[in-house]
């Protein structure tokens, strides 16, 4: 860290020091972060299990509402970013969180601890990337005279290294579920149903539809156990976990909304499923028909030209292929465009997202019609449920990806979230059960899928 000269009185500042530590279990000092910071921690990890971050504690916490609420984050931590007082070789700090999927905010109690935009620096911030393990400590304050609390919080950082680096592995039971309640199936199918009229009558072209699950346990349910299963039952794809106050936001989503790193941007469309087959000649002619078939087609092909639409003006090149791949995941197969493309000088990865969300592979299209449908007909809250959710750091680098295959733990209860894309040649008991295919992996992490008929 270099002294800072001739600072403004009451600027915040945020001065980072990083050091290295090999070796170290980013689930180990997830736990070891629970005493003094339980409600204050979360975790990322790429699909690629190339980058992973723990985040312990608040330095700063950005909170943010209404159809601004993009821009008003990007402007608390742009003013932040101005002010980081830290080394060349210290890691750049970031700014993890996400957004309700509704601009207009949540509509219920449950998602109480969620406000429309919540970020957080974290103090203690842990990245591996590749190989290398770095673990920084971030210190907001307007005093230049930080060095005492400085002080402190290298004292916490090596009480928290030592507990993860001698802690046995934490062993977790899996939660034992003792009910298994699905909140709204009449509603849903209701609202299938009155999209597809929406479809003929010519207002919209589709929409998604979600419905959730309540699951009850006998006890109360830990964020690290959440973690650990999510890590171990989803290998495939993205994990995330997003403590705040009693409350934890998480999931295991195979579906990247933007990533940005020096200068270059990738999206992906992935919309339009199928259930994996139970032996591998099943399951290819599970994929090859997906591949084939209209209606997921139709799905896919709204997602894939409303991204290209809504951020070639980001973009200086862009590059969209002709046709889809596929997506497997352990539970789930899907219709995957990659997208790839390199930004304009002037646009961050805030405006990526917002540009970007909600996506028609989880809103619909047109946009503002289908989010009107959603709030009109789905009989719930969705919070967090499928938007952003991520990370930027002070080099503008970060990824975001869209909160599904999730779940709101709130202690011993949990909501758990699933939906898709309604076009006009949709069945609805075959939707309902594409729905349970998506519920699937989060019932695993869980313990509810033992409940499954
Ligand atoms: C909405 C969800 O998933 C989205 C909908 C899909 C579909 O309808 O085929 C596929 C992938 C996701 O974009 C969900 O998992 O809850
Ligand atoms: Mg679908």
């Amino acid at each position: 860290m270099s002294e800072l000269v001739g600072s403004k009185q009451g600027t915040l500042h945020l001065y980072t020091e990083t050091i290295e530590c090999e070796g170290i279990s980013p689930l180990a000092l997830y736990e070891a972060g629970e005493k003094l910071y339980k409600g204050q921690r979360f975790f990322w990890q790429n699909r690629e299990k190339t980058r992973t971050i723990v985040g312990i504690g608040h330095a700063r916490i950005i909170r943010a509402e209404g159809s601004r609420r993009v821009d008003d984050v990007r402007e608390e931590w742009n003013e932040l970013k101005n002010n980081i007082i830290k080394e060349q070789a210290d890691q750049a700090p970031i700014l993890f969180g996400g957004f309700s999927f509704d601009e207009t905010g949540v509509s219920s109690e449950e998602w109480d601890a969620f406000s429309p935009g919540l970020f957080v620096v974290p103090v203690f911030q842990l990245e591996i990337v590749n190989e290398s393990s770095q673990l920084s400590i971030n210190c907001v304050t307007p005093q230049i005279d930080y060095s005492k609390r400085f002080d402190h919080l290298r004292k916490e950082r090596d009480r928290l290294l030592h507990i993860a680096q001698v802690q046995e592995r934490p062993l977790f039971e899996k939660p034992v579920v003792i009910e298994k309640i699905e909140r709204n199936v009449p509603e849903y199918l209701q609202a299938v149903r009155s999209v597809k009229r929406n479809i003929t009558q010519g207002r919209v072209d589709k929409v998604v539809i979600s419905r959730s699950i309540e699951l009850d346990f006998e006890d109360t349910v830990s964020s690290g156990s959440a973690l650990y299963y999510a890590l171990q039952e989803q290998p495939e794809s993205y994990t995330f976990v997003f403590e705040n106050e009693s409350d934890t936001f998480f999931g295991a989503t195979p579906e990247r909304l933007i990533r940005k790193e020096a200068g270059k941007i990738f999206s992906a469309g992935v919309a339009g499923s199928v259930r994996r087959g139970k032996d591998l000649g099943e399951d290819q002619r599970l994929g090859q028909a997906l591949l084939s078939d209209e209606k997921n087609r139709e799905e896919h092909a709204y997602v894939v030209s409303m991204i290209q639409e809504v951020i070639s003006p980001l973009c200086t090149s862009l590059e969209v292929p002709k046709h889809p791949k596929l997506l497997k995941i352990r539970d789930i197969q899907h219709l995957f465009t990659p997208i790839h493309g390199e930004a304009n000088a002037s646009a961050d990865l805030l405006s990526f997202v917002s540009a970007l969300h909600p996506t028609p592979a989880l809103g619909g299209t047109p946009r503002k019609e289908a989010v009107e449908l959603i709030r009109e007909l789905e009989q719930m809250d969705r919070g967090y449920y499928a938007a952003p959710i991520g990370f930027v750091d002070a080099d503008d680098n970060g990824e975001f990806v869209v909160g599904i295959r999730s779940a709101l733990l709130k202690g011993g209860k949990a909501l758990l979230y699933a939906g898709g894309g309604i076009v006009s040649e949709s069945d609805p008991l075959a939707e309902l059960e594409e729905t349970n295919v998506k519920f699937r992996p989060m019932l695993r992490v869980l313990g509810g899928h033992r409940h499954e008929l």
